[in-house]
C-alpha cells in the first residue's frame, strides 16, 4: 500500500496546518481509539458470555434430541419441548452475531476512527463544535459522540457544503447551521498519515490516494471520499425512480452500495437487506462487490444475474444468456427492426391488452391427464372458466378456476377411496406405513375405526391423484407457450416489420421451445403474458430493485422487472457509451422513455461525466474513441500513455503479448487480457498459458484471481484492472463504428496501464484524426 507522507499544507480554502495542530489532532485519535479499546475488551466479554451460553444450551439440546420416541405422549411432549430448544438456539445464535459483528465495527474503527471533521456554528449555541466522521458512530460510556456514521443528517455537510451557511436535513425538518471547517484525514493503524483543510466538497488529494492504489480483488467502501454528485444518488430518498447515467468509470457502482448503506441506515426498522435486490451484470462482479457493505457493518443485499433469475422463472427450459446472444449476434445478422419492436414497451403493452381482453374460446386450455387418461378435459375446463365475471382479470378467474378443479377433485377423491384397489391396499399396510399415513395429527383422532379407515382411505387416493392436485396448483392446463405462439400470430405489427419476418420469428420461436429452449428476446414478453394470465410472478416484499448496467436491458425486461417487483423503487444505473449489445441513447432520452414506460410518480435522473477509475492519459484516450466523448471529464490522474502494440502475424503478436504480459505483472497486481468474444479468449489462452500463467475466466466464474486473466468484455463488465491489454485491435477485427462501444468499454476498465495490441493495421478507431498520436505510445509504425 502505498503511503502519503505526511503533509501540512495551505489548501484552497482553509489555513496552515501546524505541527501543534496535528500533534491535538494525533492526541484525540489516541484518546478516541482508546475508548474503542475499551468498548471492545467489554465487548469481547459479552462476546464469551453469549457464545458459552449458546454452547450450553446447544450440549442441553443435543442431549434431547436422544430421547425416547416410543411412547406417542412422550413423542409429542418432546417435539414441543425440541421446538422451544429450537426457538432459544436461533435467538442466542443471532444475539451471539450482532455482538460479533459489533466486535469487527469497533475493531475496524479503532485502526481509522474517522475521515473527516467538520467545524459548525449552531444559530441558539454560543460556541461552535467539532463533529467527526467515520464509517460508524461511536458514543462514549458518557454518551459523547466521538464519531459520527457517514449517513447521519448532519454528515451530508461534510460531503455537500462549502463553507458558509448551510442547510441538511433530518426527520424533523431542515435545519441550518454554519460550517466553519472542514478537515480531512488519512488515519491508518491509529496514526493520522496526511491531513489537510479544504473547501471543496472532498479535496483532490484524498481521491488521488484513494485512486492511486492496486486494485484489489474486491471493491472498496468510499465514504471518505464521496463526491458531491455521487452524494445526491446515495441520499435521495425521495424518488420512485432514480436514473442514474455516469461515464464509465464515474462511480455508478460505488454509489449503489453506498446508498444501498444509507438505506439500511434510515430505515432501521422497515427495510431489511434482503428486501433490496441487484441486478448485476455478471457473477464475477457479484464477487467482486461483495466486501463494501460488510465494510460499512451491513449485510449484504440479494444479488441475481438477469441469466440467473430467467433461469430460475423458465425451469426447464434453457434460456439465453446476453452472453449467448452477444455471441451469436457476432455471427448472424440480426434484423434490427423485428428485435427493437419484440424489445419495447409497445410489445408489453400489446401483450397487456391481449391477456386483459381475451375471451375463453381463446385461451389455449389442454387436458389434465392422469395414467394416460383424460382425468378433467380441456372444454370441461373452459367452461369453469366462462363462468366466472368477464371482468375479472384472467389470473382470478384462473385461480377461481384452480380453486373449482380443487373442489372436484376432492369429490373424485370420495369416490374413489371407495375402490376395491383401495381397501386392498390398506390391507397390505405395515403398522408403520399405517401411522405414517395417519399422521402426528390424527392420531386418537377418530373415535370410530370405520373413519379412521376412511381417513386412510382417502389419504391413499389422495397420495395417488397427486399429480392431478400438482397439475392444478401449477396451472399446467394452461399452455401459456402455445398462447405466447397466439398471441404473436394476431399481434399489431410496426411498419418496418414485415409479416414475413414476422412469421420467421414465430417460427423460430416455436423451433425453440420444442428443443425447450427460449431466445433471450421472448423470455420477458413470454414471463409477462404468464404472469398475467396465470397469476403469480410477483414479489411484494422487495422494497428496492436495483439494475446495474441498465444499457443492457431492454425496455421489455424492466417494465417486466417493475411487474415482478411492484412495490420496490427502482434505481437504475447504467452508461449508453458502454452499449455492447445496442445503439447509444442520450440520458435525457432514457428518461423519457422509462417514465413513460414506468408509469412513476417520482422520477430523477442524475447524469455523472466525471470519471475517477483510470489515469489521465487513459481517460484521455477512451473519451476521444467516443462521437461526444468531450464531455466527458478526466480526473487528473497522472500516468504512462497507452501503448499500442502492432505486429503483422500472429506468431509474432503472441510473442509480443506474452512479453507485454510479463512486464505489465511486474508492476501490476491485476493484469487482463480483453477480447471481443469467448473464442477469442480461448485462443489466447491456448497460445499463452504454456508460457505464462493466466486464468482463462467464464460465465461461470465467481470469483476474480491475482495475477493474468483473459475474458471477455461482456465478462468484464463493471470490473477494473490495474492494467488491461486489449487483444488484436486490428482494422479488421474492429473495422467500423459498430464496435466503438466495445473499444471504450475494454479501455475503460483499465486503472494504471492500457495496452492495445493490434495483428495487422490497428483499427480505424484508434488510427483516427481523433486521437493525436502524441496521446500514444507506438511501437510500430501505422501503415493504414
Ligand atoms: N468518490 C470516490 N472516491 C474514491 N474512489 C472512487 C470514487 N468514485 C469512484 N471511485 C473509484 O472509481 C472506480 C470506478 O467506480 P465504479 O466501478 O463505481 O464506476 P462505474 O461508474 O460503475 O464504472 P463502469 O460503468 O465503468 O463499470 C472504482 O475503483 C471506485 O472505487
Amino acid at each position: 500500500m502505498t503511503k502519503l507522507v505526511r503533509q501540512f499544507r495551505l489548501s484552497k480554502g482553509g489555513g496552515l496546518l501546524t505541527t501543534s495542530e496535528e500533534s491535538q489532532e494525533q492526541q484525540r485519535v489516541d484518546h478516541v481509539a482508546r475508548q474503542i479499546g475499551k468498548r471492545i475488551d467489554k465487548t469481547t466479554a459479552d462476546y464469551d458470555a453469549a457464545h458459552q451460553e449458546l454452547r450450553n444450551v446447544l450440549k442441553n439440546y443435543s442431549e434431547n434430541t436422544s430421547v425416547n420416541w416410543f411412547e406417542v405422549d412422550d413423542r409429542i411432549e418432546t417435539s414441543a419441548e425440541l421446538q422451544q430448544q429450537r426457538a432459544l438456539v436461533s435467538r442466542l445464535t443471532e444475539n451471539q452475531n450482532i455482538i460479533e459483528d459489533q466486535l469487527d465495527t469497533f475493531k475496524e474503527l479503532q485502526k481509522s476512527p474517522y475521515f473527516g471533521r467538520i467545524d459548525i456554528q449552531d444559530p441558539q449555541e454560543a460556541h461552535p463544535e467539532s463533529l467527526y466522521i467515520g464509517t460508524a458512530s461511536f458514543v462514549d460510556d458518557d454518551q459523547n459522540f466521538l464519531v459520527y456514521d457517514w449517513r447521519a443528517p448532519i454528515s451530508s455537510i461534510y460531503y455537500n457544503g462549502v463553507l458558509g451557511k448551510v442547510a441538511y436535513s433530518t426527520p424533523v425538518g431542515d435545519q441550518q447551521t454554519e460550517l466553519l471547517k472542514k478537515r480531512q484525514f488519512l488515519i491508518q493503524n491509529g496514526q493520522i498519515e496526511s491531513m489537510f483543510d479544504t473547501n471543496e466538497t472532498v479535496g483532490d488529494e484524498m481521491l488521488q490516494h484513494a485512486l492511486g492504489e492496486q486494485n484489489d480483488e474486491t471493491m472498496q467502501n468510499i465514504v471518505a471520499t464521496i463526491q458531491r454528485e455521487q452524494n445526491d444518488i446515495i441520499r435521495d430518498t425521495r424518488s420512485d425512480l432514480l436514473v442514474v447515467q455516469g461515464v464509465a468509470g464515474s462511480g455508478k457502482t460505488s454509489a449503489i452500495l453506498q446508498r444501498i448503506a444509507f438505506l439500511l441506515y434510515h430505515s432501521r426498522r422497515d427495510l431489511e437487506a434482503d428486501q433490496i435486490v441487484l441486478f448485476s451484470p455478471n457473477r464475477l462482479f457479484s464477487h467482486y462487490i461483495s466486501d463494501v457493505l460488510p465494510s460499512l457493518g451491513e449485510r449484504n443485499m440479494r444479488q441475481v444475474t438477469l441469466a440467473e433469475f430467467l433461469t430460475q422463472r423458465f425451469q426447464g427450459l434453457n434460456v439465453q444468456t446476453q452472453f449467448e446472444r452477444y455471441e451469436a449476434d457476432q455471427q448472424t445478422p440480426v434484423n434490427l427492426p423485428v428485435r427493437k419492436f419484440q424489445e419495447s414497451a409497445t410489445m408489453m403493452t400489446a401483450i397487456a391488452d391481449y391477456c386483459q381482453h381475451i375471451a375463453p374460446t381463446d385461451l389455449k386450455f389442454t387436458d389434465i391427464r392422469f395414467q394416460s387418461r383424460v382425468f378433467f378435459d380441456k372444454e370441461t375446463i373452459r367452461d369453469i372458466y366462462a363462468r366466472f365475471p368477464a371482468a375479472t382479470a384472467p389470473a382470478d378467474r384462473l385461480l377461481r378456476t384452480k380453486n373449482a378443479l380443487e373442489k372436484r377433485l376432492k369429490h373424485r377423491i370420495a369416490d374413489e377411496a371407495k375402490a376395491d384397489w383401495v381397501r386392498d391396499e390398506i390391507d397390505q399396510l405395515s403398522d408403520e406405513d399405517y401411522h405414517n399415513l395417519l399422521g402426528e395429527k390424527h392420531l386418537g383422532k377418530f373415535e370410530q375405526l370405520d373413519d379412521e379407515i376412511d381417513f386412510i382411505a382417502r389419504e391413499i387416493v389422495r397420495r395417488r391423484f397427486r399429480p392431478v392436485d400438482d397439475a392444478i396448483y401449477n396451472g399446467y392446463f394452461l399452455d401459456t407457450y402455445s398462447q405466447y405462439t397466439a398471441f404473436m400470430a394476431q399481434c399489431p405489427l410496426p411498419d418496418d416489420v414485415s409479416a414475413d419476418a414476422w412469421q420467421q420469428v414465430v417460427a423460430n420461436y416455436q423451433h425453440d421451445i420444442e428443443f425447450h429452449r427460449l431466445a433471450l428476446t421472448d423470455a420477458a414478453p413470454l414471463l409477462y403474458l404468464r404472469d398475467l394470465l396465470a397469476g403469480g410472478g410477483a414479489n411484494h416484499r422487495m422494497q428496492h430493485l436495483f439494475v446495474d448496467e441498465m444499457q443492457d436491458y431492454s425496455m421489455a425486461q424492466l417494465i417486466y422487472l417493475q411487474h415482478a417487483f411492484p412495490r420496490a423503487k427502482l434505481t437504475l444505473l447504467g452508461d449508453s457509451e458502454q452499449a455492447l449489445f445496442k445503439a447509444v441513447e442520450s440520458p435525457a432520452a432514457i428518461l423519457k422513455k422509462l417514465d413513460s414506460a414506468l408509469n412513476v410518480k417520482r422520477s430523477r435522473l442524475i447524469t455523472l461525466r466525471r470519471s475517477y477509475r483510470s489515469t489521465l492519459p487513459i481517460t484521455t484516450f477512451a473519451k476521444a474513441l467516443l462521437p461526444d466523448g468531450d464531455q466527458i471529464e478526466a480526473f487528473n490522474r497522472p500516468g504512462d500513455l497507452p501503448k499500442v502494440v502492432i505486429r503483422y502475424d500472429e506468431p509474432a503478436a503472441f510473442k509480443a503479448l506474452a512479453h507485454e504480459v510479463q512486464l505489465e505483472l511486474a508492476t501490476n497486481g491485476t493484469v487482463a487480457i480483453l477480447t471481443k468474444s469467448n473464442a477469442e479468449a480461448k485462443r489466447v489462452y491456448q497460445e499463452l498459458h504454456p508460457q505464462v500463467d493466466l486464468t482463462r475466466l467464464t460465465d461461470t466464474d465467481r470469483s476474480l484471481p491475482k495475477g493474468v486473466v483473459v475474458l471477455p468484455i461482456y465478462l468484464a463488465k463493471g470490473l477494473e484492472f490495474d492494467s488491461v491489454i486489449a487483444y488484436n485491435v486490428s482494422a479488421d477485427n474492429y473495422p467500423d463504428d459498430q464496435l466503438t462501444g466495445t473499444l471504450y468499454t475494454i479501455a475503460s476498465r483499465a486503472m494504471h496501464h492500457l495496452t492495445l495490441l493490434c495483428i495487422g493495421p490497428a483499427s480505424p478507431l484508434i488510427a483516427s484524426d481523433k486521437i493525436p498520436q502524441a496521446d500514444l505510445q507506438i511501437e510500430h509504425e501505422f501503415q493504414n
